[in-house]
């Protein structure tokens, strides 16, 4: 019998949204796996972060109280340095062992700069990929990356690692640099993040624009 994958979501996640949440949930709804986020600590290819890893830590934690479908991952937290995703599936397949299937969730936007990722061709060797389709994004594949797809692509999880899986979910426009402009333009972006957010004090402190003298 085949062990139930484990998939992780690796973000920024600054700050998470429903469009994270609902895309990790479908996605374990869909492989039936066990499903972790993983903040970067340090994203290896984008400007730093506006909240520190802990504060984006403490919204996650906000955003999947309550329910025990989705997980937290902080290990990318104790490394120094880019946090590299081949280094965090490396240290899971250490810790799951050979057989278990890994997957890398990764939306379609992400997906299409993965020849530009660290050592990216050893994503393979150690997870499947899974591709979440994103409105707006339907990228042309680099070729070398569209020659790889051309080889791995798989409808379902099979095995322990190598194969492309895309995983249809319900589109949700949902971008953090649009929540981020929204707070810094003064607005309210209510309905695209978690409703705790708004409901605990300071969670939201790092985007509101500063007010008063
Ligand atoms: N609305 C969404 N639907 C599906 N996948 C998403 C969505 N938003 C982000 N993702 C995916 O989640 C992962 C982490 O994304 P990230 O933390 O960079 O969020 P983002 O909203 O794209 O942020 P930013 O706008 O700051 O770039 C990436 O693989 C990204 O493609
Ligand atoms: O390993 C890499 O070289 C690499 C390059 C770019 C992005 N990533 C990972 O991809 C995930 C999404 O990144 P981002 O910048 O879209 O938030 C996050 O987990 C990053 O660590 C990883």
């Amino acid at each position: 019998m085949t062990e139930r994958p484990l998939a992780i979501l690796g973000g920024t996640f600054d700050p998470v949204h429903h469009g994270h949440l609902r895309a990790a949930w479908e996605a374990a709804e869909q492989l039936d796996a066990e499903v972790r986020l993983v903040p970067a600590h340090v994203p290896p290819h984008r400007p730093p972060p506006i909240a520190t890893a802990a504060h984006r830590v403490a919204l996650l934690r906000a955003a999947l109280a309550g329910q025990d479908r989705l997980g937290l991952d902080t290990r990318e937290l104790d490394r120094q340095g880019p946090s590299y995703t081949v280094d965090t599936l490396a240290a899971l397949r250490e810790e799951i062992g050979p057989s278990r299937p890994l997957v890398l969730l990764v939306g379609t936007d992400a997906f299409a700069h993965l020849p530009s990722w660290n050592r990216w061709r050893e994503l393979f060797e150690l997870a499947h990929i899974g591709v979440l389709t994103r409105p707006g994004s339907a990228p042309t594949l680099h070729w070398d990356l569209a020659t790889e797809v051309a080889k791995r692509r798989a409808c379902t999880v099979q095995g322990p690692a190598g194969d492309v899986i895309d995983i249809a979910i319900t589109p949700l426009d949902i971008a953090a640099t649009a929540i981020r402009d929204a707070f810094a333009a003064g607005k309210e972006p209510r309905y695209l993040l978690p409703g705790v957010f708004f409901e605990e004090e300071g969670l939201l402190a790092p985007y509101r624009k500063a007010t008063g003298p």
